[in-house]
């Protein structure tokens, strides 16, 4: 993703609250929850997001029939043979014997061959669906409105991508497509079962249903617990990726203890969900194995006895001895796929909640939603105006209040504070990154929650406080700018545009910078850009964003790790680049904003200046105070932000 993000989004009326509205977002922020949703909507949900599960379904089900049937033909056959054939008085038809065995050979081959083919292509369809449901995960996850995507945990995002729907294939490759031939296979197994003899069909069907509830009700039981366990395994590989990512820190505050204990308890607590899941599992398999015993010896004890001797109480019979023996055939491939069903239970479940966990990120609504009336942004460099603006994050309080502020197309301005005093929030507010409560915000005249997201895209950049960069080099992490999807991986792409990334470089003044690197260009950044410094990750964000060439440019300074040296370059790029476009710093140091065409001050999520800083510095006020603070401590050598933020501990 670029700086600028894709995040720009279309909340309620983002920029045109009405005045005295409550404030939007209240709604809880957060992924859509599947977790009550029933197995018919969770079944919907899975066609529409992954058509290609369901693509072809009448073939699948006939080769499940074939598949199934072929077996149970077997069990005809050795009737056959059995009543016309080895018992049948005219013992002279050995061809009958021999017509049977080809046909339940022919049968089962053709039963192999079709499981064969079905398990191929429900295991490619599978995989396919998978791919299909983490690429549209991740889409959707650029896709998610901000404030949504602030309060979700990244690890979590990961593992719902990763993890969970390997629970999916793990189920498939062990035989869990087989499940669908055992289901064909007990429908019809069953429906022979009562046409032989509905006597003895309908108690074992009536413990089979009994058995089906039950497992039904242990199955809820059992998702609940996978879900939890699902949960746990996400909470541990976040606190395993915090103590790999944030080693030094760990390292240099000592906390190695610490996160060991925080590791063991995220490992105890995964090891404890997945030991609650074992009771309801085994007491399926318990409840499973017993009832299949009874229906087993029920067939086989009251089948013989009720076609040979029975009370006046009991059912007469009137089976052959062939067809006894197809039926306890029939009864085993009744009784087999159940306990099949049984068994995998818990595999069944963990592979549904790991769908559902992905499903749930396809499920969150996308925060870009063009209406009917999303507009162009107008040509050249954009105006921004707020009109009495407001804005809180969710249900809390104001942090900015009765903003009213017009920067004219192509100015420059810098807007300062202390900490906390909204700047950050003003930015998000021209961004679409959180809605205004009440007011209006205008870009080119155009509500900014109206701008379609072509333009939004095209046209307004962001440069966040710390930049992110792929773990490429930089010329590659600037000509993410030139594309905006870039194969990363393939370089030649980015040394076709040397010359446009030379241009830049030099128009930018980021030449000498350069220089200083052993590979120029090519340096590599490492992982987030961790080799470059804070400041060094904005010029390279800056170049992208020159490249980008946006007619509205928001930057978010960097706070720290700016040393002067680099703060001079950035200031440098940022000249040559806020030239014929609207820009708004916000300005953490305050070098910034003597070199912006005009500074707003805000304090308290209010605006209390506005003027050029010549003049406002020459005024007592609350900007000539940060000044002041500023250059008395540049003065003695401390960090310029530092300043602003102990400004604030002084402040009442
Ligand atoms: N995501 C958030 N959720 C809740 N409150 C927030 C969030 N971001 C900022 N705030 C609050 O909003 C207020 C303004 O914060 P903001 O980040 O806009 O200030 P700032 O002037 O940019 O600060 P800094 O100089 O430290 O970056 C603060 O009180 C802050 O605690």
């Amino acid at each position: 993703m670029t700086d600028r993000g894709r995040d720009g989004r279309q909340p309620a009326e983002p920029g045109l609250a009405e005045p005295g509205l409550a404030e939007p977002g209240l709604a809880e922020p957060g992924l859509a929850d599947l977790g009550s949703v029933g197995a018919r909507e969770l079944a919907r949900l899975v066609r529409s997001t992954t058509p290609v599960v369901t693509a072809g379904l009448p073939l699948t089900l006939l080769l499940a029939v074939v598949a199934g049937a072929g077996r149970i033909v077997t069990a005809l056959t050795v009737q056959y043979a059995l009543d016309h054939g080895l018992l049948s008085p005219d013992r002279g038809a050995s061809d009958v014997v021999a017509h049977a065995v080809l046909v339940g050979a022919a049968a089962t081959v053709a039963a192999i061959l079709a499981s064969w083919w079905l398990n191929q292509r429900l295991y490619r369809r599978a995989e396919a669906a998978l791919a299909e449901l983490r690429t549209d995960g991740i889409a959707r996850i650029h896709e998610i409105a901000p404030e949504t995507f602030a309060g979700l945990s990244g690890a979590d995002l990961v593992t719902r991508l990763t993890s969970d729907p390997e629970a999916v294939t793990t189920f498939v490759q062990n035989g869990g497509v087989l499940l669908l031939v055992n289901v064909t296979q007990m429908i019809i197994a069953g429906a022979l079962v009562t046409l032989y003899s509905w006597q003895l069909a309908l108690p074992v069907l009536g413990l089979a249903a009994l058995l089906f509830v039950g497992m039904r009700r242990l199955q809820m039981l059992v998702a609940r617990r996978y879900a939890a366990v699902r949960t746990s395994v996400s909470a541990l590989q976040s606190t395993v990726g915090e103590a790999v990512t944030g080693i030094g820190i760990v390292r240099s505050t000592g906390t190695e203890q610490r996160t060991r204990l925080g590791l063991d308890r995220a490992v105890e607590n995964t090891a404890a969900a997945q030991r609650r899941t074992l009771v309801p599992l085994h007491t399926n398999t318990a409840l499973g194995e017993v009832a299949i015993s009874v229906m087993t010896v029920f067939v086989v004890v009251a089948g013989t006895r009720w076609s040979t001797a029975h009370t006046r109480w009991e059912p007469a019979l009137h089976l052959s001895a062939g067809e006894l023996v197809a039926m306890l055939l029939l009864v085993t491939f009744f009784v087999r796929p159940l306990q099949a069903l049984v068994q995998n239970l818990g595999e069944i479940q963990n592979a549904v909640v790991g769908w559902r966990r992905a499903l749930e990120i396809l499920a969150t609504p996308s925060g870009v939603v063009d209406g009917a009336d999303a507009r162009e942004l107008p040509p050249g460099p954009i105006a921004v105006e707020l009109a009495d603006v407001a804005a809180a994050y969710g249900a809390g309080p104001l942090v900015v209040e009765h903003l009213t502020v017009a920067v004219s197309p192509g100015e420059h301005v810098a807007v300062v504070g202390e900490t906390g005093s909204g700047k950050s929030t003003f930015a998000k507010l021209l961004t679409r990154q959180i809605p205004a409560s009440r007011g209006r915000v205008l870009l080119g005249g155009v509500p900014v929650g109206r701008v379609s997201e072509a333009s939004f895209q095209r046209r307004v950049a962001i440069v966040p406080q710390d930049p992110f960069l792929f773990d490429a080099t930089i010329a590659e992490n600037i000509g993410v700018g030139l594309r905006g999807s870039p194969d990363l991986l393939d370089d030649s792409d980015v040394r076709d545009d040397s010359d446009v990334l030379d241009e830049i470089v030099s128009s930018l003044g980021l030449r000498p910078w350069l220089d200083t690197l052993p590979d120029g260009l090519d340096t590599r950044v490492g992982v987030r850009g961790e080799r470059l410094s804070a400041g060094e990750r904005q010029l390279v964000a800056l170049a992208r964003t020159a490249l980008v060439d946006p007619d509205l440019l928001v930057l978010d300074e960097a706070t720290s790790g700016v040393d002067p040296a680099t703060d001079v370059r950035i200031q440098r790029a940022l000249g040559a680049l806020t030239v014929g476009r609207t820009t708004v710093s916000i300005a953490h140091r305050m070098v910034t904003a003597e070199h912006a065409d005009r500074v707003l001050v805000l304090d308290h999520g209010r605006l209390v200046q506005s003027g050029r800083h010549a003049d406002l510095v020459a005024v007592p006020g609350r900007y000539a105070e940060l000044h002041a603070a500023w250059v008395e401590h540049t003065a003695a050598g401390a960090e310029p932000h530092e300043t602003v933020h102990r400004q604030k501990e002084h402040t009442p």
